[in-house]
Parts: C-alpha cells; structure tokens; sequence
C-alpha cells in the first residue's frame, strides 16, 4: 500500500464526496438487511396460521404489511445503492481524470532523453492501463470493501444472535471461498496481462506493417508478414485460451460454495427445527437470503485483495515516472526576451543514451541579426548545434551563452518562444494544413497564413487541394511529399516571427530552384534576425555572413564562402563537386 499513499492527496481533494459515500453505502447495506428477518416473520405468520393460533385475516392484513416494508426497504436500498455508485465510483473517475493530466503534464517537461529511454508504447500504457488499475482501486475496491465490511459487520453479529450454531455452519464454507477466489483472481491476473502484454506486441507490429505498407509491397513482402501474423494469432490464441480457462472457474466456484453453504443451512437449521433449537422454519428462509447476500461481498475480499496489489504495482510504475524530475528547466521566474546573439565557448556534448561525443571543444559566436551556414559530413554534429540552442539538452562541458548571459539562466519559455525551429523530419499533426502553420501563432489570422505560405513557396500547391488550408494531413487526410511537408514546416516556424530561426536541413527535398526562391524571401523576412541554418548544399550556405565547416564534432573551417573558396578544404571540395554535379 505504499505507493497507494500518493493517491491520499486526491481522496482529500474529494473527501467530502467520499464522506458522503461512505454513509449512503451504509444506508444502503441496512436498508437491505430488513427484507431477510421480514421473509422470516411471513414464515412464522403462515406458521401462526397453519397452527390456527393466527386468523386468516390477521395473517392476511400482517403478511400485506410485511410484503410493502420488504418492498419499501429493497427500494430505498436500491436508490442508495444506485446514490452510492454515483458518488464513491464519480470520485474514482475525477481521480482518473486528475491522474491521467498530472501524469501527462509531467511527461511533456521531462527531458528529450526520458522519450528515448522509454517506449512509447509504455509510456501511453502507464497513462492508461496503469491508471485504469488504479482507479479500479480508488472506485470499485473502495465501494464493494465497504459494502462488504458494512454487511460483515452488521449481519454476522446478528446472524450469531438469531441462532449461532446455524450462523457457524453458514459461514464456515466463506473463508474458504475468499481464498480460492483470491488464487483464482491472482492466476486471472497473471494470464491476463501476458495477454495484454501480447495484444500490444500484436498492435505494434501490426501498426508498422500498415504504416510500412509501401515497402512490405515493394518488396513483395506480403507472404512473409502474413506468415508472422498467423504465428502471432496463434500465439495470442493460445494465451487467451489459457485466461479463459482460469476464467471459467470464478462463477462455477461461486456457485458450487453457495450451493455447499445452502446445504449447510437447510440440512443443519432443519435438524436444529426438528430438534426444536430454532423456533420457527422461518428462520432457515432467512439464513438462505443471508448466505446469497454474504456470497457476492465474501468472495470479493479475494478479488479486492488482487485488485489493490494491482492498483499497487501500477502506482508504482506511475511513480517511477512521476518521481523522474526534468534536468532542464526553467529556474528563472522573470521573462527574459532575447535578442539573438548566441555564443558557443568551448562547448562539448556527449549523448547520455549512445554516449556518442557529438561536438568536442567548439566555439563560435553568431551575431545578432546574422545568418550563419553549418555544413559538414552527416553525424558531424550539426543538429546537435541546433538542439543545444534550443535548450533541449545541456551542454556536457562548456557554456552556451545568449545575448552575452549563460543560457541557463534564461527562462527557458522566452528562450523557446524566441527560437522557431524547422527540424529535420517536418513532423505535421494530423490535423488541417491551416493548423498546423497556427501552431507557431495561434491567432494568426489567414490573411498571414496565406502571406507566410507564399514566403515558404508552399501557397500554390495548398490552393491545388481541393480543401486548400483546410486540407487534412496525415493518417486522417492526405500525404503531403516531402518537399511539401518542409515548406509547411518551414511556414509554421515563419509565422512564429522569433528572434532566431533554426534551420535544419530543411531545404533538403526541394529542387534547387525553389530552394533560391525560399532563401531570397528568407533574407526578406528574416532580415534583422539571427539565423541559422544546417544544410548540406553550398547552395544554402554561399551567401551566409558565417559558415562553419563541422567533421566529427571538430570545426575544421571557418568563414565567408569567398574566404573559405580561397581554402583548400572540405567546402572548396563540396564546392566543386556540387557544381559539377548541377552541370552533369
Ligand atoms: N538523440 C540522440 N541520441 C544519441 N545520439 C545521437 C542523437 N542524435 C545524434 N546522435 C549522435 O550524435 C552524432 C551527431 O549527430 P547529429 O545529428 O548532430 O549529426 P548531423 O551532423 O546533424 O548529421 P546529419 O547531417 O546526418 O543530420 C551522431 O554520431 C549521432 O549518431
């Protein structure tokens, strides 16, 4: 129950929800425990009546009466009983709620390193299934424990009081079935998540082979992915085979213990009547009602104990998350708009996950307001530059400094409000094309929508769809190429109008032509801010007032085209062998 203590906060949140719970689930449970000693009392009356000690008129009025007190109590009790599932599992619903959007919340501050550890997969079952699990716990486990210790606590003294040897025999069978049902439960359990753990292993792969579909295709692959799905379906087969078997035992057992109880009752209360221990036939009747009502609550002890060591394991996964605290973030209250100018001093990164070293002792300063061309042979380091900028990862050794202040003490929303970045993968939203430029200005008005996506060369081809802005992209919609998607990109981080543009080969899936057009209007509109952009093309890098020459995490040149032309090196090399290439 340790880790369930961290719910403890939320049960204070909503105690006076819970408060009221509680006491209508005990309304509830007495209401319900009149309608046994009321089917006794009918007895004794048609005793009184057989024995002729009672008249047939009396018998008649009393058995009315006490059929409209067994009616009117198993109706109240069913009002509290409906009063108290809106209030005890409500509550368990808002604490799901809450859970989910704190654990949500905290998922979107931690670090970039924390999504690489963790699979996606995991982290959407811990939001979901796990909290599920706990919910189970902060409702249900709440509500029938409850039921179940009212019940316990006022039928069992009551039965012992009525005729105690009869109670005996009546809840002898009980602990036995808690037990069973708590193995049962713990087998179900054990069964059923291999069977979910299998259902997301099936859902992954099948969720890579229709995203995959083209190449599967183009490699004719179809045979050999159905062969695995077929392995798969066995596989899983099986497993929920195995879960339906345990499955299969929880009613019969039930049903087997009352049926034993049952017995009990009517082979002891009838030789206790018999032997004239017990005063009226009655008083069997009664026990019978009392075994079908304790069943439900005595075999739920072992289901609640499965349940809470359920909810507790997930609440442990979720806290193992919950306590990961972000490495980078914001420790500067006050805004801190920036400028633009950005200096590297001796600046050194390694990769936590890879330990990869990706930049080793680099420094350079970037002017405010200048445009400064990174290039170099891939996983040179370039983006990593890029990311470092940006803050989403802290340096190894070395500082970074922005408008001459060390980068951490900036406050990290005006750092990343002033940066718009277009990343290497244009990653769009499945939502409209519209949309997604708003999501670097959320009240762009689409007059600077449309003036942005002719500044990203991607106007034209919008107005080809035939829902233009309104066109739907990904899963749901259309597949922009990529080409497309870079300008979308590109137009998401124009509107945003920052103080630095972070360029990273962007401009890799458009014709050279297009991308001259895109650049000139770059200067247009980025005029005055600083920018940097990674490429590969000396085409993006000629007319920057800076260009950096990376090779594994070295700079190796560094300068204007025209100085580093007069070099010989990697950009007069790269040079040429573009130009060379253009004119082939
Ligand atoms: N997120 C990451 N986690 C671990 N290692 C990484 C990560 N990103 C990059 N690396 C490694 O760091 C090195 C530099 O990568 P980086 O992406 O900065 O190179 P790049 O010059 O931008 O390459 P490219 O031109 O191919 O985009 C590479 O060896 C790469 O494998």
């Amino acid at each position: 129950m340790k880790e369930l203590r961290y719910l403890n906060k939320y049960f204070k949140k909503y105690w006076v929800k819970l408060l009221l719970g509680v006491l209508i689930t005990i309304i509830a449970r007495i209401f319900s425990l009149v309608m046994p000693s009321y089917v006794r009392k009918s007895f004794e009356v048609v005793e009184g009546f057989i024995a002729n000690t009672i008249a047939k008129p009396e018998a008649k009025d009393l058995l009315l009466e006490y059929i409209l007190i067994i009616l009117g109590t198993t109706l109240l009790s069913g009002i509290f009983t409906f009063l108290m599932r809106q209030t005890i599992i409500n509550v368990s619903r808002y604490i799901e709620y809450d859970l989910k959007n704190e654990v949500f919340n905290h998922y979107q501050f931690l670090n970039l390193n924390f999504y690489k550890k963790n699979r996606t997969g995991d982290l959407m079952n811990r939001i979901s299934e796990d909290v599920g699990q706990v919910r189970m716990y902060a409702g249900p486990a709440v509500m029938y424990g409850l039921n179940a210790l009212t019940l316990f606590g006022c039928l069992i003294p009551w039965m012992f009081i009525t005729a105690p040897t009869l109670a005996l025999y009546t809840i002898a069978p009980f602990p036995i079935l808690s037990f069973l049902i708590y193995k049962i439960s713990k087998i179900i359990h054990v069964r059923s998540t291999k069977v979910q753990e299998f259902l997301s292993t099936l859902s992954t792969f099948t969720q890579e082979s229709f995203s995959g579909i083209s190449i599967i295709k183009a490699y004719g692959l179809e045979p050999k992915i159905n062969a695995e799905v077929q392995a798969l379906a066995i596989e899983g087969k099986d497993k929920s085979m195995d879960l339906a078997k345990v499955n299969a035992w929880f009613f019969p057992l039930m049903i087997l213990l009352i049926g034993i109880s049952n017995i009990f009752v009517i082979y002891i209360g009838g030789k206790q009547y018999i032997n004239g221990e017990i005063e009226s036939i009655g008083t069997i009747a009664e026990f019978i009602l009392y075994v079908n009502m304790l069943t439900w609550p005595v075999a739920i002890v072992g289901w609640l104990t499965s349940i809470v060591q359920r909810a507790e394991a997930s609440q442990e996964r979720i806290n193992e998350f919950l306590k990961q605290q972000p490495t980078i973030k914001n420790e500067v209250e006050k805004e801190t708009p920036i400028k633009g100018n950005i200096e590297f001093k001796n600046v050194s990164f390694t990769y936590e996950d890879t330990n990869i070293t990706a930049l080793k002792n680099i420094s350079f300063t970037i002017k405010e307001g200048e445009t400064v061309a990174i290039l170099g042979k891939t996983g040179s380091g370039k983006s990593s530059i890029l990311d470092l900028i940006a803050r989403l990862y802290d340096t190894t050794s070395g500082k970074i400094l922005i408008d001459h202040t060390w980068i951490k003490e900036l406050n990290l929303n005006s750092l990343r409000k002033g940066i718009g970045v277009v990343p290497q993968d244009a990653f769009l939203f499945s939502d409209t094309i519209k949309n997604n430029i708003k999501f670097g200005k959320e009240d762009a008005t689409d007059e600077e929508i449309v003036q942005i996506a002719k500044m990203a060369v991607v106007h034209d081809n919008i107005m080809e769809f035939s829902k233009k802005y309104d066109t739907v992209l990904g899963e749901r919609g259309i597949t922009l190429s990529g080409g497309q998607k870079q300008r979308v990109s590109i137009a998401r981080a124009l509107i945003k109008n920052p103080e630095i543009y972070l360029f990273d080969d962007c401009l890799s899936a458009v014709d050279t032509e297009t991308e001259e057009e895109i650049l000139s209007n770059l200067k247009k509109i980025s005029k005055n801010k600083t920018t940097v952009i990674v490429s590969h093309r000396v085409s993006s890098a000629k007319n920057a007032d800076k260009i950096i020459v990376l090779d594994d995490g070295r700079i190796i040149q560094q300068g204007k085209h025209d100085v580093l032309m007069n070099e010989d090196g990697y950009y007069k090399q790269l040079y040429y062998d573009q130009l060379s290439e253009k004119e082939s």
